[in-house]
Parts: structure tokens; sequence; C-alpha cells
């Protein structure tokens, strides 16, 4: 089993500077890593298509280029590969990339689409040998899908029933060799035998600063945008690891320097531009901050639990933990301890407040 993680301190080089939340238009959430309909129009052209265009996650690539390059001597198809991490983090766009590598067809497909075996049947007879495989969500694959997908995986066949009853047989038929490239953002959710018929595993983690800004200029570049290094540094501190979300900044602060600015992007229009659209230094949003500031100013020093939070801030529970607590956790902005929540003294300094004497 290849094993390869590309996780370094991401937060080096952000600067720790105290926020305060501008005033400006509220409704859309910029700062999700998920993809939004805002994001569809130009996710495409933006898409690396080659290794030497995917930014970043240098030990990913450099293992692909190895790996990819050795099946190719050998004249045999990739081990099957998954990528996991969170949402936004270019799983999709590698997979695309090793097919362009490759120089093989992918045909595209995700663990909620297949819904029955014979779905998945039907995709595998149809693929071309040296094909890739690109299963998206395959943590959503049904059991019985998953139970097709093994033998297929593992000795490219498979095993049909024909007829019903005592009388029922089991034919093997052979499938061209093929490279599954799977992409979930829930590793855990995984089960055993599936994990285990991946011969290579990656797990792409949040970019750092430097990378992400050399995507920012990469994207406006593609946009016909100008751009300084000093703008597309900043929007990459404010980006919470993410090029989509690096892009998307990048797309909004545009619109902003062409009504607002003379269309070029500098240092001045992309602070005035965040500040509107309320993304602080270290890439968080109104609610971001309302959550903190009710920690630290109702709740002052004192835990609290999932549900009195998000009535406080009249937010639903799920969505509280789900969306808005991960990035605040990682950042250390905020704890759960076994009695609930509570800002910690990273929060209390970036709010600008004097932090309780308990903390
Ligand atoms: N390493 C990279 N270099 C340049 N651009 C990137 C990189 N990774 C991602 N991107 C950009 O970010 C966008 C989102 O990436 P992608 O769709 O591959 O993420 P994902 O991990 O599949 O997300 P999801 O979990 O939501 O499916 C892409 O359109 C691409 O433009
Ligand atoms: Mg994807």
């Amino acid at each position: 089993m290849w094993e390869a993680d590309d996780s370094r301190d991401l937060w080096d080089d952000v600067p720790q500077r105290s926020a305060g939340a501008a005033q400006g238009v509220r409704g859309d959430r910029f700062v999700t890593g998920s993809l939004t309909s805002d994001d569809l129009d130009v996710e495409r052209s933006l898409r690396p298509q080659k290794l030497d265009d995917y930014c970043g996650q240098d030990h990913i690539k450099e293992s692909l280029r190895i790996l990819i390059e050795a099946a190719q001597s050998r004249g045999e198809c990739l081990d099957h590969v998954i990528f996991s991490g969170p949402p936004g983090l270019g799983k999709t766009t590698l997979a695309t990339v090793v097919a362009n590598e490759l120089g093989s067809q992918i045909k595209t497909t995700s663990g909620p689409a297949i819904a029955r075996t014979g779905d998945l049947a039907a995709i595998l007879t149809n693929l071309q040998p040296g094909d890739v495989l690109f299963i998206d969500e395959i943590h959503r694959l049904n059991h019985s899908v998953e139970e097709v997908l093994y033998p297929a995986m593992e000795d490219f066949a498979l095993d049909i029933v024909i007829g019903k009853g005592p009388a029922a047989r089991s034919i093997r038929l052979e499938i061209p060799h093929f490279t599954l490239v799977g992409a979930t953002t829930r590793s855990g959710m995984l089960t055993g035998p599936l994990r285990d018929r991946f011969g290579i595993s990656f797990r792409l983690d949040y970019y750092s600063v430097r990378d992400l800004a050399q995507i920012v200029v990469r994207s406006a570049t593609i946009l016909n945008v100008a751009i300084d290094q000093d703008s597309a540094e900043e929007i990459a501190s404010r980006s919470r690891g993410t090029p989509r979300l690096a892009n998307r900044l990048l797309k909004r602060v545009r619109d902003y320097a062409q009504v607002r600015g003379g269309g070029d992007i500098d240092l001045p229009i992309t602070r005035e531009a965040l500040e509107f659209f309320e993304i602080d230094e270290l890439g968080l949003d109104w609610m971001d901050i309302r959550i903190l500031e009710t920690l630290a100013r109702t709740f002052r020093g004192r835990a609290v639990g999932l549900s009195t939070l998000a009535s406080a801030v009249g937010e639903d529970p799920a969505t509280l933990e789900d969306v808005y607590e991960p990035y605040l956790l990682q950042r250390g902005l905020m704890v759960r301890t076994k009695h609930g929540r509570m800002a910690t003294l990273a929060a209390y300094d970036h709010l600008g407040m004097e932090p309780p004497t308990n903390l």
C-alpha cells in the first residue's frame, strides 16, 4: 500500500492581526470550501490539466510522476488510486491530471449516481483498455455495488449471477484492465475492503499561502486580469488553505476592482474589496466572527453547549458543527471540551479583546 501525506505547516506566514467584522453586504457565504453555483462557470477553465500546472502538494505530484512513469514503462495500467481530503483541495483536478498524464480517457461518475449493481456493470463493460474510471464521493457507494467493484478492481472480472433460486449460477466475465481513481472527503467512511483494494492512497492537505498565491497568479492570467504578487498573497492568506476559495475570492476582487478601481488588482483595492465582502485577515467571515464574539462576550470564559451557542448566533446546530466549527477549531480559535465550546486566547487576540482571567 502506497501512503503519502503532504502535510506542511500552512499558517506560518498568515498575519495575526485583529479583525473586527467590517460592514458590507451579507448573504452568500464566500468562505465555504464546497462547490457553489458561483464556481461552476470558471471552475473548468481554471482546472490544471497536467502535473506541471498543478501547484503545491509537491510530494503527491512527484510520487505520481514516478508511479505513472513506472507503470508506463512496464506497459501496465497504473494501480488504483484514492485521493482523500476536504472539499476544494483538488481531488477531481488530480483525477483528470492522472488521466491526461497517462494519455488515457477518463470516465467520470460518483458514488450516489451508481444506484444499482447493473449500473456499475454497464460502466465496467463499456471501458476501453487503459481507461481511467473516476468515482467521486466513493464513500457513498452502496454495499451491493461495492461488492461488484471488488473483483473488478482485483481481477478485472465481473461476476454475474444468472437465473434465480437453486438454479442460479454465477459466471465470470473478463473486463478490460483499467485504473480506478476514487475521491472522498470522508475517508473515515470508506469500508476496509474497499480501502485495501487501492494500491495508492494520497491525502491532500491544506495549501500553504505561497502555493495558493501561485494558484491565484495562474488563475488571474487565465481570467485575463492583471494582479501583483502582494495582492495574490493577500488573497491567498485569506483563502483558508483552499484553492477553490482562492479562485472565488480572486473573482470577487476582480469584480470589485473593475467597478470601484481601474480594473487592475493592486494591494489597496484587494484589501478594500475583501473588507467590503467581510473576509478578514484569517479568512473569517461575519458569521465566524459572530460565533467567536458570542463565545468571547456573551459566554465570556464559560464553556457552552452546541445548541445554546447555535441559538445565540441564530444558526442551526448541525450547520454550526459541520460548516463553521471545523475551520475555527483547526485555526485554534475555539476548543471543544467535554463541558462545551470555548473561545481560545488566540480568538480574544484576534478580536482585540482582553481575555478573562480564568483562560
Ligand atoms: N493544485 C492546484 N493548482 C491549481 N488549481 C487548483 C489546484 N487544486 C485545485 N485547484 C482549483 O480549485 C478548484 C477546485 O478543485 P477540485 O474541484 O479538484 O476540488 P475537489 O477536491 O475535487 O473538491 P470537492 O471535494 O468539492 O469535489 C479547481 O477548479 C481548480 O481550479
Ligand atoms: Mg471534486
